[in-house]
């Protein structure tokens, strides 16, 4: 064995405890990095390295490139290593820690990722280490002191991007390298620097500063992930010199590639449920893009005797870290996420990963799809494809604004990248050609068709899927002409441009950290991405809408500020609307439309679609109010629906949509018709009201909508937004009046009171039945 291997520095410890890193026997000093001469970098033989894999692994041999890339950096050389999902990444930073005098700095973007990767090291014996924000002080301190010490015994240190962007751990950094301390940077995910990636986080930009701080320590960049375009520019970006470039095949010979065709199943939850069922208690993953999807799907599955839980950052910490534990432990079978879940969860024996929604590229699908078999053996991949979903999702990516490319020179174009990448996946989907070589060619690997082995449907039964995309054009084409497509397509758009996008989080993977701005990276966030569209689409009503919340947020704090904090955010709680109310109300819209459908005769209508966007109006308006107001909206629309004609009802439906397609499909046929008033709060008005009566309700949330809505030269003024300064001292007056209690039970309510009051006072026509 060479002079510099370190050897067997850790004797193996079987239950070390986080922060508490084990005693470390050292056999020989650690030599300072710097002072080794060329020859000495080179001199840990392969045998060597070998040993320490068996020992510390318990692995007979190096996979794929894995030696070359330990090679390589061991002898101080940059690398960029591309290897497939599972392929043990991991190992070409772990072995040179073990190997090699000094401290490994891990760069990875997950929390939960490091905390795996330092729990499973110190299992085996090596002191790692992790820094963020969801540790103690105490145990920060003692991690600082251990790298302040003559001799560190840390071997891995891991810490998210935004740490190594900060000044104050940059210059501790730096005392290291110049200390010989530093032995490499390793950066995990490095397809997140780019923004032509999928994955693209600001944060990671922040790492082309390590070269300059630290210009002698090799960079070792990983990924499974990088097309060439996003290979060439992680490279540039971390100033990488001469790195071997190393690539290993991204075929995963050991997946069985799947597409199922919505549209062409009865129920495609059912189907989905008989999928895992016929894999018995294998571990799965489903991924759907929405929170709520998650929800309502696993749900469903738990009716149907699966083990599942859903996992969304919609949910607290606490029950995600509980529901991950139950899922790694195999105490739940399937576990139905957003992207939020899997970066970095090592779990070999994942039979199924199945996609409920169609991804918004390949390169995410693949890393997605590749979290089943990591153990190697026979798995599935299985991509439930439907046309709305891809309606849907090019309707985001066509709209998702720049700002999450934040300065890059290349971000001008965003949206075209994303659609670009898209297209790849509806290409996956809708062609009848090998699913493997499709996956492969993406990331530029020409192989034959022959390499698939009959391992994806297309190769295994052609016939059967080519009929079955011949069905899907069927439909298509029959969807086109009768199907009340600009409904589906105005409920997703408004899903995003009324901020219900949050729980859509497929670009959102970070968000499952949401600790610290140390800790996540802060400006990749579908809520900002959300917000900019909603300002630069709907700005009218977002002034309204923008003033009512600067107001409200202004009385929270004011509140707060009078020491009733507690007192508000119970009124939060019980003011929200979740999301097993709003399925509820889905439900009674749906059979009001069947009753409608009952009283009216053939309404051609997706029942289901329209009982979405309604509800959907529902919640777009009273979101922020809270569920009192939401209910009677809901309510007054069941009531309208029971009373209004069936041209008011297409009318409503239709006259909301804003999409092409709604000139192409029934909106022109219909007759043109008074539009009726949308229903409003109702609270106040008589059961027996009729839709025509209520044409003169206004509401404060959609005045703005009513004067569209009103012929020519008929105006309506809107109501006067109190200034910060009139509504505070206005709060004061109350306040001596002793009427501060009641507004403060319902401060948003205050504030609409006389919002409501003025408009009573300003649009006397308008405002009849309001009190
Ligand atoms: N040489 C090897 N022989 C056998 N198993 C190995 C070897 N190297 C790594 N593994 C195992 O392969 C699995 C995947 O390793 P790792 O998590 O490093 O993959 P990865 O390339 O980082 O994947 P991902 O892209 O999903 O993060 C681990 O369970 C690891 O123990
Ligand atoms: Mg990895």
């Amino acid at each position: 064995m060479s002079n510099t291997l370190v050897g067997t520095p850790f004797p193996p410890s079987s239950s070390p405890s986080l922060g508490r890193p084990p005693q470390i026997v050292m056999k020989k000093s650690l030599l300072p990095v710097k002072n080794m001469s060329a020859s000495e970098k080179h001199s840990v033989g392969k045998e060597d390295l070998v040993r320490l894999l068996k020992q510390y692994f318990g692995h007979a041999e190096f996979r794929g490139k894995q030696s070359e890339a330990i090679e390589a950096v061991l002898a101080g050389r940059d690398c960029f290593c591309l290897m497939p999902t599972g392929g043990g990444k991991s190992m070409c930073y772990q072995i040179p820690a073990v190997a090699k005098p000094g401290i490994v700095l891990v760069i990875s973007p997950l929390i939960a990722l490091m905390e795996n990767q330092v729990a499973a090291l110190r299992m085996k014996g090596i002191p790692a280490e992790f820094l963020s924000s969801t540790q103690t002080a105490q145990t920060k301190e003692k991690i600082h002191e251990d790298l302040n010490s003559g001799k560190p015994s840390i071997k891995l240190l891991y810490v998210t991007p935004e740490l190594v962007a900060l000044f104050g751990f940059m210059t501790k950094l730096t005392k290291l390298y110049n200390r010989g301390l530093l032995s490499l940077i390793a950066i995990d995910e490095a397809h997140c620097i780019s923004t032509w990636g999928h994955d693209f986080r600001p944060s990671y930009r922040k790492l082309s500063s390590l070269r300059r701080h630290l210009p002698d320590v090799p960079i070792l960049a990983l990924t499974a992930t990088a097309v060439p375009k996003v290979q060439k520019d992680v490279i540039e970006s971390l100033c990488l010199q001469h790195p071997l470039i190393l690539r290993a095949s991204f075929n995963r010979p050991n997946i069985f590639y799947e597409v199922r065709y919505k549209d062409l199943l009865a129920d495609a939850y059912r189907d989905v449920s008989h999928l895992l069922k016929s894999a018995g208690n294998a571990c799965s993953i489903v991924y759907c893009f929405e929170r709520s999807i998650c929800d309502d799907l696993s749900g469903y599955l738990c009716k149907n005797g699966i083990s599942s839980a859903a996992y969304h950052a919609g949910l607290n910490s606490k029950f995600r870290s509980a529901v991950v534990d139950d899922w790694l432990s195999s105490r739940i079978q399937v576990i139905v996420a957003t992207v939020a879940f899997g970066m970095g969860i090592d779990k070999k024996d994942v039979r199924i990963v199945c996609h409920f929604n169609i991804p918004k590229s390949m390169e995410g699908f693949y890393q997605e799809s590749g979290r089943a078999g990591r153990d190697q053996l026979p798995s599935r991949s299985v991509l439930y494809y439907g046309m709305d979903d891809r309606k849907r999702m090019e309707f985001i990516l066509r709209n998702a604004t720049n700002k999450k490319s934040g300065s890059s020179p290349s971000s001008n174009s965003l949206p075209e990248k994303s659609l670009e990448a898209f297209s790849q996946m509806v290409e996956y989907c809708e062609g009848s050609s090998c699913r493997r070589k499709r996956i492969l060619d993406s990331f530029g690997e020409e192989v034959p068709a022959s390499l698939c082995r009959k391992s994806c449907d297309a190769c295994k039964h052609p016939d059967l899927v080519s009929k079955k995309l011949e069905d899907l054009r069927h439909v298509s084409d029959s969807h086109k002409k009768d199907r009340f497509f600009p409904i589906i397509i105005k409920s997703s758009k408004d899903a995003f441009l009324e901020g219900r996008g949050q729980d859509t989080e497929f670009w959102n993977r970070e968000d499952e950290g949401s600790f610290s701005s140390e800790d996540i990276s802060d400006s990749d966030d579908g809520a900002e991405v959300i917000s900019s569209l909603t300002r630069s689409k709907i700005s009218t009503k977002a002034v309204l809408d923008e003033k009512f919340e600067v107001l409200q947020h202004a009385e929270e704090v004011y509140y707060q500020n009078q020491g009733q904090r507690k007192q508000e955010s119970s009124l939060t709680d019980k003011k929200a609307i979740s999301e097993t109310l709003r399925e509820a109300s889905k439900k009674r819209l749906f059979n009001a439309l069947t009753q409608a459908q009952g009283r009216l005769g053939d309404l051609s209508l997706d029942f289901e679609g329209s009982a979405i966007f309604l509800e959907m109006d529902c919640f777009k308006k009273y979101e922020k109010v809270g569920k009192t107001f939401y209910n009677s909206q809901v309510a007054a629309t069941v009531r309208w629906l029971s009373s209004s004609s069936h041209e008011q009802i297409l009318d409503r439906l239709n006259a909301n949509s804003t999409t092409p397609a709604s000139t192409n499909c029934k909106a022109d046929n219909l007759p043109t018709v008074t539009p009726p008033p949308d229903p409003i709060i109702q609270d106040h008005v008589p059961e027996e009201a009729s839709a025509g009566e209520n044409q003169d309700n206004i509401n404060l949330e959609h005045s703005n909508e009513s004067v569209d809505m009103r012929a020519p030269g008929e105006k309506i003024e809107l109501p006067q937004i109190p200034s910060f300064l009139e509504f505070i001292n206005q709060k004061r007056r109350e306040g001596q009046m002793g009427s501060s209690v009641v507004s403060s039970q319902h401060p948003s309510r205050g504030v609409q009171k006389r919002i409501l009051d003025s408009q009573k006072h300003g649009a006397n026509n308008a405002s009849k039945r309001i009190r």
